[in-house]
């Protein structure tokens, strides 16, 4: 089903085509633009309520600019759904998150408004003063570099580096702060509170008013913005905002808090902000899931990326299943965790931001005093869990695999090379579906085995993860126990749990021929394709790891003394990854086999179900049976 935009959304292939709309049109596009976006994501799923809160923003800032000369930058991405509308994607938005259809994310090769790849939140306005200084340099003064930015991603440290650099970088650049008070999940933190402080400072916004009144003053008597600014500058930097304002503290001039909905005011203030030179940043105040009302009243952490949903009613479409179903790992995780802390009072629970997604937020509603959302700071998750551990405590510290990828130093650093008992959960573990190469959780196996001290480990079945999480409560040092997105395997998962010897694999089937060594849930491809294996005759073995450091060694005498055809499989990247480490243990034993990898290649995926990029990369259940048949033909030569 194609969805028609609205009649003047129907003119509009890209932002010349919107400038030639008069202002007064603006109210109905951002009307017309808002819904649809309602009308795709109702059907075609995908992130929602950041896109409607940022429909007036994205309107006027494609009116005012001059994109795609002008640079502009969205933070994390998933509010660009407008954006991608305005720019040239209208006709193929019904792809949007599909395989091999339109991104989530705004991203380079998309389209030439997409000026810089994102995914993880905090980095727009490093990258927008990267271009900012280039533009410098080249002696281009004309050229605009916009960064837009949540208040959540605000609270990411990245946020905070650029800003330190931006004060002093001289540079046309405009931070715009979208502030609708929440992340995912409603945001956390000190700067929170200072933004809603900053925005219902009666004092503050009175001086403010002033300013604006000024500059509407001294425009209308010719004055240039420049001179303006000048003339207003000691009125804002007096003692209301010198002494409080933490932007100006840096030296970004801070215009705000504007109303982000009154789109003919935005279009006149950017317009304004375009003509003032130097970095600013604008505070504009919007709501998460404006214009909808179920999303704008309603649970805004469920409208964030609802799932399919009935646009009249609102209803968010469930599938009622027929027999009961297994629960998702982050929930096991979310419960287990809960359990492990009841019985032990030195296990804490973090997340960096991501209480729902990590199902943390059962913890931090039963044990509000020993779980914590930190914000979108996974640096400081992970050394903030290592100082807890140097006092005794049981941190596990949930981070989803692709975002762990910003605190690997603290890993090592703080957490590693100081062997402490921090436990890692990596969520999100392998190809993470729908959001694509940013999100994936391809690398994790490779960059944590390389880790002195570390166990690095994978739970097949919801089972395991228990045991798992058990385990590590008893091991003094770091541990990681990865998993993917989605839904288990075991309906009935709520198993007494135990320990399980550090670095112990197990058989899943005796066979001949072929060995399949899998790690983690993706193991349950393999029971798959060796029950359908079966019926076809062929009869492989089938090893479930559970830990790639230490991997089990007693397990891989024995399976190289037995198999000269070894497939190993995972939900991980081939280089350097599980499978690497199984041919690097092989060869320093002086094994002879012949090994096959299947996993992630040395390459880009794109996004798509799992399931479907699974088969692309050749390791589905068919791309299993397929590996095992083809091998199984080969015959190996042993010296
Ligand atoms: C480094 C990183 N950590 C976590 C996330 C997950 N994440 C995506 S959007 C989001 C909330 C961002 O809040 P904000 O920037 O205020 O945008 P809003 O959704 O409120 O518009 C989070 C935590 C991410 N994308 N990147
Ligand atoms: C934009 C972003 O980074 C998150 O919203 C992410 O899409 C969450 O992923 P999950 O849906 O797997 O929690
Ligand atoms: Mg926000």
């Amino acid at each position: 089903m194609i969805i028609q935009p609205g009649k003047l959304l129907s003119q509009i292939n890209n932002p010349d085509d919107l400038k030639r709309f008069s202002k007064d049109q603006l109210v109905q596009i951002c009307d017309e633009l808002r819904q649809f976006i309602v009308d795709n994501v109702s059907v075609y799923g995908g992130h929602f309520g950041a896109s409607l809160g940022v429909v007036e923003l994205t309107v006027a800032l494609h009116y005012v600019l001059n994109t795609p000369e002008d640079q502009l930058v969205w933070d994390v991405g998933h509010q660009a759904y407008g954006h991608k509308i305005l720019t040239g994607r209208k006709e193929r938005f019904h792809t949007n998150r599909l395989y091999g259809g339109l991104s989530g994310f705004p991203k380079r090769k998309e389209s030439e408004y997409d000026t810089f790849g994102v995914g993880h939140s905090s980095t727009s306005i490093s990258a927008a003063l990267g271009m900012a200084v280039a533009s410098k340099y080249k002696g281009d003064k004309l050229k605009q570099h916009i960064a837009v930015i949540g208040d959540g991603s605000m609270t990411g440290g990245m946020a905070f580096e650029a800003m330190n650099h931006a004060g002093v970088s001289d540079t046309n650049m405009i931070i715009i702060l979208n502030d609708n008070c929440m992340s995912i999940d409603p945001n956390v933190g000190a700067l929170k509170d200072y933004l809603t402080d900053i925005t219902t400072s009666h004092t503050y916004n009175k001086v403010k008013d002033e300013v604006w009144n000024l500059l509407g003053k001294f425009s209308k008597f010719g004055t240039s913005a420049q001179e303006v600014i000048s003339k207003v500058e000691g009125a804002i930097k007096s003692a209301v905002l010198k002494q409080s304002n933490l932007f100006e503290s840096l030296n970004l001039r801070y215009f705000g808090p504007v109303d982000g909905h009154d789109v003919n005011h935005l279009v006149e203030v950017l317009a304004d902000l375009r003509d003032i030179p130097g970095p600013k940043i604008l505070h504009c105040v919007t709501v998460k899931g404006k214009g909808y009302a179920p999303a704008e009243n309603g649970n805004k952490t469920t409208w964030h990326a609802p799932g399919l949903f009935d646009k009249v009613t609102g209803e968010i479409y469930k599938k009622t299943p027929t027999k009961p179903q297994p629960p998702k790992y982050q929930d096991v995780f979310g419960h287990t965790l809960v359990e492990l802390a009841k019985e032990n009072d030195k296990i804490m629970g973090i997340t960096p931001a991501m209480p729902s997604g990590s199902s943390l937020n059962i913890m931090m509603k039963e044990m509000p005093d020993r779980a914590f959302d930190v914000g979108i700071a996974e640096q400081h998750a992970v050394t903030f869990s290592a100082g807890l551990a140097t006092q005794g405590m049981v941190p596990f510290c949930n981070i989803y695999s692709s975002f762990m990828q910003r605190a690997y130093d603290q890993v090592i650093h703080d957490v590693a090379l100081q062997n402490l008992q921090v436990v890692l959960c990596l969520d999100r573990a392998g190809f993470a579906g729908a959001d694509g190469p940013t999100h994936h959780g391809a690398y994790d196996l490779a960059y944590f085995r390389c880790i002195p001290n570390m166990v690095v480990s994978a739970p097949m079945n919801e089972e395991e993860l228990r045991n798992l999480m058990y385990t590590a409560t008893k091991f003094e040092g770091p541990f990681s126990i990865r998993y993917p997105r989605g839904q288990g395997v075991m309906p009935e998962w709520r198993t007494p749990m135990r320990e399980i010897p550090i670095g112990q694999g197990r058989i899943v089937k005796e066979g001949k021929d072929v060995a399949i060594l899998t790690i983690g849930h993706i193991g349950n491809y393999a029971v798959e394709a060796t029950e359908k294996l079966a019926l076809e005759g062929m009869d492989p073995a089938h090893y479930d790891m559970r830990f790639v450091k230490p991997l089990d060694e007693d397990l891989l005498h024995e399976i190289f003394g037995k198999f000269s055809k070894v497939i190993t499989v995972e939900d991980g990247c081939l280089m350097g990854g599980f499978g690497s480490a199984v041919i690097e243990w092989m060869m320093d034993h002086d094994y002879q086999a012949q090994v096959k990898r299947l996993g992630i290649p040395d390459r880009v995926v794109e996004h798509g179900e799992q399931l479907e990029l699974h088969r692309e990369c050749g390791f589905d259940p068919e791309g299993i049976m397929q590996a095992v048949k083809e091998f199984a033909k080969i015959e190996v030569v042993k010296k």
